[in-house]
């Protein structure tokens, strides 16, 4: 499937806001479509293809631009950057959540923005204001997520049987003790996701802080937990990790590495 326009790929393009100081990451580059506008920012631009005869005419177009590398392998192993990067992509659909869990689960992910093309319902999904499981609550409190809009089957060819939509990648400036307050907290928000926030955080710490912290950041401490805007989980972490007495547990080894997947047990 491949995009049957270029106003698609330039816009995508345009609003990464890439320049040459950029590492950015084409996955599944296919016939280049994408590849070609991230040549003209001036970015050095890794083109992941997994198929033979993409990857030697990416080689031959691309062979006068030596800063972009047309890489044979598979998105969903190839090695990524040890720096910072961003990804443009229109991500083939039956590989997105193995590759966006390589790129928004580990904590250490050097992923700093990304803009791409996935299926529109998956894009609402990870956009919801009350993600529905740990995964996406996990992903959307470390990156802001935006559905930027939606880009109709018809852009594509062969046309998808559903909508795709562009999806907006941006990392959150969330340190590493947060993180941890977060991953504990968010694991027993989702554990017991209709239990009042009040009881889901005072499990974890005093209960005068819990009404205190609730309340400081704008929810009712009677909320069932599922319902709480991830955005306060965040700002509550927050004020829990620059709390000297609070210690949470140190994040699961499957965080750490670029292979994550979120289990909260
Ligand atoms: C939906 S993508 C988009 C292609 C192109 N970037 C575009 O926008 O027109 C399709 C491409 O992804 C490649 N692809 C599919 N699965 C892949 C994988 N696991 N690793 C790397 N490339 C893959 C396919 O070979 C195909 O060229």
């Amino acid at each position: 499937m491949h995009l049957l326009s270029g106003r698609v790929a330039d816009r995508l393009v345009r609003d990464a806001g890439l320049g040459r100081d950029d590492l950015v990451i084409d996955f599944g580059a296919g016939p280049g479509s994408i590849t070609a506008p991230l040549a003209g920012t001036g970015s050095r631009v890794l083109a992941v293809e997994r198929d033979e005869a993409f990857v030697r005419a990416l080689r031959r177009r691309f062979a006068d631009q030596p800063r972009v590398r047309v890489v044979h392998d598979d998105l969903r192993r190839v090695r990524l950057p040890g720096r910072d990067f961003a990804v443009v992509a229109s991500i083939p659909f039956a590989v997105t959540t193995p590759l966006l869990r390589r790129l928004l689960t580990p904590v250490p992910s050097r992923l700093a923005r990304a803009d791409v093309v996935v299926e529109w319902g998956l894009a609402r999904r990870l956009t919801a204001a009350r993600p529905r499981d740990l995964e996406a609550a996990w992903w959307a409190a470390r990156f802001d997520l935006r559905l930027v809009r939606r880009i109709p089957a018809s852009c594509f060819t062969p046309a998808p049987g559903v909508d795709a939509a562009h999806l907006s990648i941006r990392r959150s400036p969330v340190d590493r003790r947060t993180q941890a307050v977060l991953w504990t907290l968010l694991g027993a928000v989702y554990r017991r996701p209709d239990t009042p926030a009040r009881h889901v955080l005072g499990d974890l710490v005093a209960h005068r802080l819990a009404h205190r912290v609730l309340r400081a950041h704008g929810t009712d401490p009677a909320t069932p937990a599922g319902e709480v805007r991830i955005g306060h989980w965040t700002a509550v972490a927050t004020t829990l990790a620059g709390d000297r007495a609070v210690s949470p547990p140190p994040l699961p080894r499957a965080l750490g590495s670029g292979h994550g997947r979120v289990r909260d047990r």
